[in-house]
């Protein structure tokens, strides 16, 4: 089996209008929204030709990614979000060799970035930290190897998940890229998703 038919990509996602509420002070709420689906369909785009397949986690949102499987969002936060999906994802008869945690809040991910995160070692964890080096922008974990890798996203997310893999004497390999690093949380990373917003808004 080639990587790319081994791998999966898992995408959490908040409800409509749950998105970005950091954004509030700058951003109304259709816009907010409308930056949430462009990123969203983005995200879904670089990555469908890179994997076997794509699972969205997170409640039904108007027809976006509509042509994918997706998981109901189980409540409890990302943490409890990622669990549920990977569950399930591990429990099919035709469960990939590695699922890879992506945001769906990464407006200049290439292709490349997603391969990357596919095309490690058996049994590595592959980590992608944010640009402050601090959160984590995307997880690659092999299974069943990482089947009980517990998801730590929060403060220092990228520390407590590089814990989580010596915990289960898995190798880390640390992703660094401009794709995977800029992901749109706060005012001042509006720049890079300058593209994802039409002309006319
Ligand atoms: N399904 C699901 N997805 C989530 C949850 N929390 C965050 N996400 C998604 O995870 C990704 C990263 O989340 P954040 O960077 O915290 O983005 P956000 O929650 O939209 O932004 P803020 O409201 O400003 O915190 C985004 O794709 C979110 O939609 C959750 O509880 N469930
Ligand atoms: O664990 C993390 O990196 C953060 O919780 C991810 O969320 P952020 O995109 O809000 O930093």
């Amino acid at each position: 089996m080639t990587l790319a038919a081994a791998t999966w990509v898992l995408i959490p996602v908040k409800a409509r209008g749950a998105g970005k509420t950091r954004l509030a002070a700058l951003l109304s709420a259709a816009e907010r929204e409308s930056l949430v689906e462009a990123m969203l369909e983005h995200v879904v785009d670089v990555t469908q030709a890179q994997v076997a397949r794509i699972v969205i986690i997170g409640p039904e949102r108007g027809g976006i990614a509509a042509h994918l499987e997706r998981f109901e969002d189980p409540g409890g936060g990302l943490n409890a979000a990622l669990e549920h999906g990977r569950r399930g994802i591990a429990s099919r008869s035709d469960a990939p060799e590695r699922l890879i945690v992506l945001p769906a809040d990464l407006p200049c991910l290439v292709p490349d970035d997603v391969a990357r995160l596919r095309d490690l070692a058996a049994g590595a964890v592959g980590i992608a930290p944010d640009r402050h080096g601090h959160g984590t922008n995307a997880l690659s974990l092999p299974l069943p190897a990482a089947a009980r890798f517990r998801f730590r996203f929060g403060p220092d997310s990228a520390a407590l998940h590089r814990l989580e893999a010596e915990i289960l004497r898995l190798s880390v390999v640390t992703i660094t890229t401009p794709g995977l690093e800029k992901d749109i949380d706060e005012h001042s990373d509006l720049a890079d998703a300058a593209h994802m917003f039409s002309p006319a808004s």
